[in-house]
C-alpha cells in the first residue's frame, strides 16, 4: 500500500486534510488514529509530527509526505519536492529587538535562538559569520526578553507574533517556506506517486480558476474570446436567438470582477461564474 505521511499537527496539518480531501482521498481522522486507510485508493495517510516527516520520506519507510518546505531543508534528510501546494506559506527571517541596530552583517558572536538550527547554520556559513546557535523547540520570539538569546530566526507569516514581542525583522528573509509534497531523493516518482500529485495539482487549478459562462453578440466573440482565451480555449457555442453565441472558459479567480467588466463593455449577457470542484488540464 501507498504509505503518504502528513501532519499531525501545526499549521499545514488542517490545509493538507483538506486538500487530499478535496483530491477525492479518505485521509480525515475520527478521534486520535495514528494511520487512515483510503482502501479504495490503495493509500495510507500517516499522521506524523510535521518536523518528523522528511526524515521517514529519506528514510524510504513511507514513500511521500506533505510537510513544509523550511523543516524538509531544516531536516537535512535525502528528499526532493515534486510539488508546492500553495498553501502555510510564510518566510524564515532573523529579527532582533526594535531599534537596536543589528543586522545579519554583525551577527558574529551573537547568540541566536531557532527552532531551525540546521538552517541557520548553513547561513552562517554562507556568510562567514560565527556565532552560537540556541536550539528551542518554540515560543522562540520570548527567548530574548528572558535572556537566552540576542537574536532569533523563525519562522514570519503576519508579523504579528514579532510586533507583539517588540522584534523587528532584519534582512531579506533566510528563505520562503510553503506545504510541498515530498519524495525521497533520487528515487523518480512511480505510477502511484504520480496519481497523487495529478490529483493535486487538479485541486491547485481548480482553486486557481473559476468557470466563466455568457453569451455574448456574435460580432464581438473574436474580442470577447481575447478576453477569455481559457486555458486552451473557450468553448464557442450556437444558442436559440440569432445574432448571440455562449462562450464557456476558465478564468483566473483573481482577476474575475475585470474579467465581467470588461465583458459587459462587449454588450455580454448573463455572464456566471462558477467554482470548480476539480480539474485535470
Ligand atoms: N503562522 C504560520 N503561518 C504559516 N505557516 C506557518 C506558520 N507557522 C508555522 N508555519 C509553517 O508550518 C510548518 C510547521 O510549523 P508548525 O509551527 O505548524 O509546526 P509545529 O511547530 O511542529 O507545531 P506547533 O506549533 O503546533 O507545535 C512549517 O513549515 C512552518 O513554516
Ligand atoms: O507571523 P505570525 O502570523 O505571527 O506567525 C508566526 C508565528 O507562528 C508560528 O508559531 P506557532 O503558533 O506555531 O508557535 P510555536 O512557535 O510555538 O511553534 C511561528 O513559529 C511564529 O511564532
Ligand atoms: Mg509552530
Amino acid at each position: 500500500m501507498f504509505k503518504v505521511a502528513i501532519p499531525n499537527k501545526g499549521s499545514l496539518s488542517e490545509g493538507a486534510v483538506e486538500i487530499l480531501s478535496d483530491a477525492g482521498y479518505r485521509c480525515k481522522r475520527h478521534s486520535r488514529e495514528l494511520v487512515v486507510r483510503d482502501a479504495e485508493h490503495d493509500v495510507e495517510f500517516i499522521f506524523l509530527r510535521p518536523r518528523d516527516i522528511a526524515v521517514y520520506v529519506g528514510s524510504g519507510l513511507v514513500n511521500a509526505g506533505i510537510t513544509g518546505r523550511d523543516l524538509a531543508q531544516d531536516s537535512e534528510a535525502a528528499v526532493e519536492e515534486c510539488l508546492s501546494l500553495n498553501l502555510g506559506r510564510s518566510r524564515f527571517c532573523y529579527a532582533v529587538p526594535k531599534g537596536s541596530g543589528i543586522t545579519p552583517d554583525t551577527l558574529g558572536g551573537k547568540r541566536i535562538a531557532t527552532s531551525y538550527a540546521s538552517i541557520v547554520r548553513q547561513d552562517l556559513k554562507k556568510r562567514g559569520i560565527e556565532a552560537q546557535v540556541v536550539r528551542l523547540d518554540g515560543a522562540v520570539e520570548i527567548s530574548i526578553k528572558l535572556g537566552v538569546a540576542d537574536v532569533i530566526a523563525d519562522v514570519v507569516e503576519s508579523g504579528r507574533t514579532l510586533v507583539e514581542a517588540g522584534l523587528e525583522i532584519t534582512g531579506d528573509p533566510i528563505m520562503k517556506s510553503e506545504a510541498v509534497v515530498i519524495h525521497r531523493k533520487g528515487n523518480s516518482p512511480d505510477e502511484a506517486l504520480n496519481l497523487l500529485l495529478k490529483r493535486l495539482e487538479g485541486i491547485l487549478v481548480a482553486r486557481e480558476y473559476v468557470l466563466l459562462e455568457y453569451v455574448v453578440p456574435r460580432n464581438s466573440i473574436d474580442a470577447a474570446c481575447a478576453i477569455t482565451p481559457g486555458v486552451k480555449s473557450p468553448t464557442v457555442s450556437p444558442v436559440n436567438e440569432a445574432g448571440w453565441v455562449a462562450v464557456a472558459a476558465m478564468v483566473k479567480a483573481a482577476g474575475l470582477n475585470r474579467i465581467i467588466d470588461q465583458l459587459g463593455e462587449l454588450q455580454a449577457k448573463g455572464i456566471i461564474a462558477q467554482e470548480i470542484k476539480t480539474c485535470r488540464l
